[in-house]
């Protein structure tokens, strides 16, 4: 019998991927509702907007939210990142997308950068279970 562990997940949208994400949350909406949200500002905006979740909003992205975000992660108060980045246009900050997704590979979190791999990272039985535990770097 595995036991409930409840998670921090950060969800993070550039402005053209936003409108999948609210729609990626809705299908979802079940498994986040039992786990605490965090997010880039607008992003959560639109979440909690959208469908009535609780959602603790960072700065928005061009401004810091993203960094807010690291910092999360460096600290290791972050479980998963789902993050829709845009591939097809250039964002202002992007030496702060670029430095958020190096740090999900420093300390080896869970980051979804499009909705198939976010389909799966949130439906794995691995997700919810405490016997399975992230190797953090013991930096
Ligand atoms: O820019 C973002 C991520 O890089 C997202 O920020 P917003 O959610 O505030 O639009």
């Amino acid at each position: 019998m595995t036991a409930f562990v409840k998670k921090t997940i950060a969800l993070v949208a550039h402005d053209h991927m936003k409108a999948e994400l609210v729609d990626w949350s809705r299908t979802h909406i079940e498994t986040l509702k039992k786990h605490n949200l965090v997010a880039t500002g607008t992003t959560g905006g639109l979440i909690a907007e959208n469908l009535s979740l609780e959602v603790h909003r960072f700065k928005s992205g061009p401004l810091g939210g993203d960094q807010q975000i690291g910092a999360l992660i460096a600290e290791r108060k972050l479980d998963c990142l789902i993050f829709f980045w845009d591939p097809l246009n250039p964002a202002p900050h992007d030496p702060d997308v670029k430095a958020l997704l190096r740090l999900c590979s420093v300390w080896n979190l869970p980051v979804a950068c499009n909705r198939c791999t976010a389909d799966l990272l949130i439906t794995s039985p691995l997700f919810d279970s405490d016997e399975y535990l992230r190797k953090v770097p013991d930096y």
